[in-house]
């Protein structure tokens, strides 16, 4: 609906939500659909031709990457006259994975085991699509084989290259648009919302820019030990720093930390970390360290993780769970079309009482017209009988519900 360039004079620019890096994070609203999304202002000035030519190509291939767990990338649109390109995303309404770990630590909280296996596969299903160019099929059982994926030459593999609980967002309940009803604080249950990996690739064409350069002022502690040493991202870093936004969601700190940053370089070199708390299983603590693992050879895919039967666990409850949610709507539309349908029928009853009110009193008039003037009747006067058709066209139609649904 979005996608391709926009056009900055269709939004309504609302408050600002944060700054990053590459700059002002804004809330707008797209007037024409009424859709809140957020816009991302990155300065192109400083870019020579070659790198602003990238950095639309890569916007390009981003606003194709549709899955329910990557945030949407909509539209972008250029502010020639103050160098800025503006980038149009989905708003996610419940906060991010640091505010999450965040939040538990401040309350001297683990967060739930459950919780945590369900955004390490809500994430992983994000990377899959990344990492290979599909989706991956539903399952029918847990027990289902899982199809090693063959990566075409035309296949678009996208890395995140900066994966870290900020760029983890939370969204309210799946099929909730709205974004409300979340459950994150798991409080409510275990069950979780909508996980949306967002700040996608963009990496890769700001990642040369000097304002990239520059302004890159985070710790790195989720960057993985090949990038550190300047070799080139592959699909298994991004596997590196989700093995450490996972690490941190147990142990609530990162498993990599250090006073000084030629320190933590070392110790991320060396891949040696604490085990997470033993609140959690050794399950949980198995699949951390296969993917934070320093020879790449070692480090599991995202197709291997996907694999493991705690992943397909969780991957069958999310499915059952969308399910439960499709049933919810489609029982609350049915109720809607019952109102609906019920409404019709009463306004139905109403014109055919009316209109045979109507009838009756015609009939009786005519009766008396005709016994006034001393005829008997015999049949139906001829006035009446001429307007029979009056009596049938004038009835309201039959109630008539278009079933056009999206369950159909
Ligand atoms: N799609 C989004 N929905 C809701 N909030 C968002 C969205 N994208 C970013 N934000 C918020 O905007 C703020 C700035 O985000 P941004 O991604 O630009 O920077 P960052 O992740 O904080 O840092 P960096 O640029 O180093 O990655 C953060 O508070 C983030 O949570």
């Amino acid at each position: 609906m979005f996608k391709g360039q926009g056009s900055s004079s269709e939004y309504e620019v609302l408050e600002e939500i944060g700054r990053g890096s590459f700059g002002c994070v804004r809330k707008v609203v797209h007037i024409p659909t009424r859709t809140v999304m957020v816009r991302k202002e990155i300065k192109y000035g400083h870019m020579n031709q070659k790198e602003r030519q990238q950095l639309i190509a890569e916007c390009k291939i981003l606003s194709h990457l549709q899955h329910d767990n990557i945030v949407r990338f909509y539209s972008w649109d250029f502010n020639e006259q103050m160098q800025i390109l503006y980038l149009y995303m989905e708003y996610c309404s419940q906060g991010d994975l640091q505010n999450l770990i965040a939040t538990y630590k401040s309350e001297r909280k683990y967060i739930p085991e459950q919780i945590i296996w369900n955004i390490l596969t809500q994430l992983l299903l994000a990377l899959y699509r990344c990492h290979y160019g599909e989706d991956l099929q539903p399952l029918n059982t847990i027990y289902d084989r899982m199809k090693k994926p063959t990566i075409k030459k035309d296949t678009n593999i996208v890395i995140h290259r900066d994966m870290k609980p900020g760029n983890v967002f939370l969204n309210g309940e799946s099929n909730d648009s709205s974004g409300g009803g979340n459950s994150w604080d798991g409080k409510k249950n275990d069950s979780a919302g909508v996980v949306k990996l967002g700040d996608f690739g963009l990496a890769k064409s700001l990642g040369n820019s000097v304002q990239f350069a520059t302004t890159y002022v985070g710790t790195p502690y989720y960057m993985s030990p090949e990038v550190l040493l300047d070799q080139p991202y592959s699909p298994l870093s991004d596997i590196w720093s989700l093995g450490c936004v996972i690490y941190e969601m147990c142990s609530l700190r990162p498993p990599f930390q250090a006073k000084t940053y030629i320190d933590l370089q070392n110790k991320i070199k060396s891949g040696k970390f604490e085990n997470i708390p033993d609140y959690y299983s050794d399950g949980l603590m198995s699949i951390i360290k296969s993917m934070i693992q320093v020879d790449m050879r070692n480090r599991a895919s995202t197709f291997e993780l996907l694999q493991d039967v705690q992943i397909r666990t969780s991957r069958k409850a999310l499915q059952l769970e969308r399910f439960e949610n499709n049933l919810l709507d489609y029982e609350r539309e049915l109720v809607n079309i019952e109102k609906i349908l019920e409404k019709q029928a009463a306004d139905y009853e109403r014109a055919i009482g009316q209109l045979r009110e109507q009838f009756v009193v015609a009939v009786e008039e005519r009766a008396r017209e005709v016994a006034q003037n001393g005829k008997k009747i015999g049949k139906v006067p001829e006035e009446l009988y001429k307007n029979r058709y009056y009596y049938r066209d004038t009835l309201p139609q039959k109630p008539a519900y278009h079933w056009q649904t999206k369950y159909r």
